[in-house]
């Protein structure tokens, strides 16, 4: 595709900074290389000089790079400028790109959009280099750059010859059966991987909660009697004050909320209001909330003051829990075995320990590092309307090959548009308004 505008963006963060980098994209670069360093820098290879405004004012002394297409990350002819970080350094130098015939700025996610759309990468690696600029932990950003290098567009791609294939077998055998002749064994061979495709489909969907987690983070919430020491145990956790403690009993109402990175995983802990029979209207809403957000917790740690034990019992269901014991520097008998550690979140002692059992339970939770997951919800929904048309396609009575072999196409078409490969118009708004200006 080729397109008849040009774009500019400053790519790089927050200004006043070092340097700031503004790239361009389009039919026009060369032009705009000419005119504002004087001549066309050799491709690829830096070049140090003065950028000029139209009316001679010397804008920065600057590097230029010059990536002639299709061998740039769009596939057009690109252009870097390196400049100061300046405010007014990149507003000129804006302004003067702007001002050339065929610029104009660049919208969110254009660049990687124009990469997808002349074939530079597909669906999936733009997806991944979004996640990879949002990443904020070793895990996400380990996921990230395991897809915008290509590892979930090849699965995929795996599954979709699979499926070509299995449809030009039954495709064949429609001809075959023309002739009244019919190879039996193939097709019994073929609806034997169909359905294993459909397993595989599933399980792989249902993994989609995984990378939630490894992106939105594994999510522990905190549960237990007023004052047993839960707020304190959130400031220890995160190491400052995010919430009020005092010794009052029902000091905290809302629910509290950070964020860790643990052994590089994104891990966030709630904080809630204590549970009991509440003595005013904040308070019940505030233990109602608690009680709401424990249901959606992937681990719950139920806090217990160990000098006056008042146990929480009534847990949502099927969340996993740590039953954990404070004011162990209080207490006559650390050794209790009803909790799973005892701690002092004054003294810090036993910290480090529940810091582990949650970090082993997140990573257990988050699974292997390097298994390719669904990253999107819109993945899982092509993923399910995939194995769907598989599942029709062998419950359709076997004597509608024709049936059958749609279903197959359409199922493929499905996987498809995964990666891009089958016509995804549609969504590219949608996707692509999701990047930063200057990605
Ligand atoms: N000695 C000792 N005191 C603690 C410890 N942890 C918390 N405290 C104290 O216990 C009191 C209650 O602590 P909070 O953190 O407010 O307890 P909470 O569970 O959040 O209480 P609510 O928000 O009212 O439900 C405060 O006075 C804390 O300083 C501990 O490990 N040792
Ligand atoms: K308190
Ligand atoms: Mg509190």
């Amino acid at each position: 595709m080729l397109f008849t505008d040009s774009i500019a963006a400053l790519s790089s963060g927050h200004l006043p900074s070092g340097v700031a980098i503004i790239r361009i994209s389009g039919p026009h670069v060369r032009f705009a290389l000419e005119t504002i360093c004087g001549s066309l820098p050799q491709p690829r290879l830096a070049h140090y000089g003065a950028l000029h405004a139209s009316d001679g004012r010397v804008i920065d002394k600057a590097l230029t790079l010059f990536f002639p297409g299709p061998n740039s990350f769009t596939g057009e002819d690109c252009g870097e400028f390196q400049v100061h970080g300046g405010r007014a350094v990149v507003a000129t130098l804006l302004a003067e790109i702007s001002g050339l015939p065929g610029f104009r700025q660049a919208e969110a996610g254009e660049f990687t959009k124009r990469a997808f759309l002349n074939g530079k990468i597909d669906l999936l690696e733009a997806e991944a280099l979004a996640d990879l600029v949002n990443a904020e932990t070793e895990a996400q950003r380990q996921f990230a750059v395991m897809n915008s290098g290509g590892a979930q567009s090849e699965f995929y791609l795996g599954w979709r010859r699979r499926l070509i294939h299995a449809r030009a077998m039954i495709e064949a055998e429609m001809d075959f059966a023309d002739e009244g002749d019919v190879p039996g064994s193939v097709s019994t061979q073929v609806w034997r991987d169909v359905k294993l495709l459909i397993e595989e489909m599933n399980r792989h969907a249902d993994g989609y909660g995984k990378a939630e987690m490894i992106r939105d983070g594994f999510d522990v919430v905190i549960l237990g009697a007023p004052n047993a020491g839960k707020s304190s145990l959130l400031n220890a956790l995160v190491r400052r004050e995010a919430a009020i403690v005092t010794d009052e009993p029902g000091t905290t109402r809302d629910l509290v909320e950070a964020v860790l990175d643990l052994d590089g995983m994104k891990v966030r802990i709630t904080d809630t209001a204590g549970l009991r029979e509440p003595t005013g209207k904040v308070e019940a809403i505030g233990i109602e909330r608690a009680r709401e957000r424990a249901k959606g917790a992937d681990l719950i740690v139920l806090l217990e003051d160990m000098t006056s034990p008042v146990a929480v019992l009534d847990i949502p269901a099927g969340i996993r829990n740590l039953r954990i014991g404070n004011k162990l520097d209080l207490s006559a008998s650390p050794e209790d075995g009803r909790y799973a550690a005892s701690i002092s979140t004054k003294s810090g002692e036993g910290l480090d320990r529940l810091l582990d059992m949650i970090s082993a339970m997140a990573g257990e939770a988050i699974g292997q590092r390097g298994d390719v997951l669904p990253s999107r919800l819109r993945h899982v929904e092509l993923l399910q309307q995939a194995s769907g048309y598989l599942e029709l396609a062998l419950s359709t009575q076997d004597l509608v090959l024709e049936l059958k072999a749609e279903n197959l196409r359409l199922a493929s078409d499905r996987i498809g548009k995964l990666s891009g490969a089958v016509d995804v118009e549609d969504l590219l708004d949608v996707i692509f308004s999701q990047f930063c200006i200057g990605k």
